[in-house]
């Protein structure tokens, strides 16, 4: 089950709103519903808002074929909508980047529109295959860090419907127990206010047989006190070249309580969630939403009108508090800026 897939000039998504209880699959043509999808988190995590941004592009590029006037002015009003769609997670603005740069060259050159949208969608398959191949890899390196009997904490979901196939932090769950028998169980936090950790990886850890426990936000720390906890993986929307991190809210407390109780602390991550142009923390966008995700739990009233909300999606974890990044180009470790600045120089070769 791909929570994104091209179906030959549309997009087949899975609406990640309505799960666990509902598996529903839209299909759609107009790029305007993609932006709106990832908007609204029923398409989400990093490295898929940033497949389906991709093929977002190649869907407002086929419209634009009837508009063969502004075709290329079209295509820039479609590349501002959807990186106006979320703020943090680097990879929408990679993908984009790496889209604008082919259509951008097809313009210089006067490429007619059809052969442009052929081009398009040509690289977004190669981003999507590209993840894929990195899921892969993330999850081999990150197996190596789990041994048999973990009991591995996870934040958010930061699985295969964050991604093109296998996820990051689960995706090294996923092959340590499924290709190395190793036995392990998770306790997954709940993941206030949207719980994707409820609704999302518990959904789909059980799916693949392994063990999980969901819990409240609030009582991971007592979990790790009690000593039920020997392993965090979390994953990541945007690693500055120091190796300060952006992640769903809730993981920098998490950092700091496995800091306090001594329990390796790991970000699981394509290179594509790196920043390269940033160099700390304090430069990522942090996306504030609505107070109503707060206020309400579907039709339920949970904060008088009169309180005031902040809705902060996302913290920042210092790299201090890291104790390895798992990427699919090897594991980080401390200090990072150089093995990250390392990693640039190879793939930009
Ligand atoms: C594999 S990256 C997943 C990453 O994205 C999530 O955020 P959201 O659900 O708001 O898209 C969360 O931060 C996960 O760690």
């Amino acid at each position: 089950m791909k929570p994104v897939e091209w179906i030959g000039n549309a997009l087949r998504y899975l609406d990640q709103t309505l799960l666990p209880t509902q598996e529903v699959f839209r299909e759609t043509t107009d790029f305007r519903e993609v932006a709106e999808a990832i908007k609204s988190l029923r398409i989400r995590g990093a490295p898929l808002i940033g497949i389906s941004a991709a093929y977002g592009l190649c869907l407002g590029a086929l419209e634009g074929t009837t508009r063969q006037n502004d075709f290329y002015p079209f295509l820039e009003r479609v590349d501002s909508i959807l990186r106006s769609t979320r703020p943090t997670a680097v990879n929408l603005f990679w993908a984009l980047d790496r889209m604008k740069k082919i259509w951008q060259e097809a313009q210089k050159n006067a490429t007619l529109p059809e052969e442009t949208c052929s081009r398009l969608i040509e690289e977004a398959t190669t981003i999507e295959r590209e993840d894929e191949a990195m899921n892969r890899k993330i999850a081999e390196l990150g197996a190596s860090l789990i041994q048999d009997g973990d009991v591995i904490l996870t934040h958010c979901n930061a699985g295969a419907l964050a991604c093109g196939a296998w996820g990051t932090a689960l995706g090294a769950i996923y092959w340590a127990q499924l290709k190395e028998g190793k036995k392990i169980q998770v306790y997954a936090d709940e993941t206030r206010p949207l719980l994707q950790g409820a609704r999302l990886t518990a959904y789909e850890l059980t799916r693949n047989g392994i063990p999980t426990r969901v819990i409240c936000d609030n009582m991971a720390a007592f979990m790790m006190q009690q000593g039920k906890i020997n392993k965090i993986i979390v994953g990541a929307d945007r690693i500055a070249t120091n190796g300060d991190t952006a992640n769903k809210i809730g993981t920098y407390s998490l950092a700091v309580l496995a800091r306090y109780h001594n329990i390796p602390f790991y970000v699981a991550a394509p290179t594509s969630t790196i920043d390269f142009e940033i160099v700390e923390g304090s430069q990522i966008p942090i996306e504030e939403r609505n107070a109503a995700e707060i206020k309400y739990w579907k039709e339920h009233q949970i904060v008088p009108e009169k309180a005031e909300v902040e809705n902060p999606a996302f913290d920042i974890t210092p790299n201090t508090l890291i104790t390895a990044i798992i990427t699919e180009q090897g594991i980080l470790y401390p200090p990072f800026q150089e093995k990250i600045l390392s990693i640039r120089r190879k793939i930009e070769r």
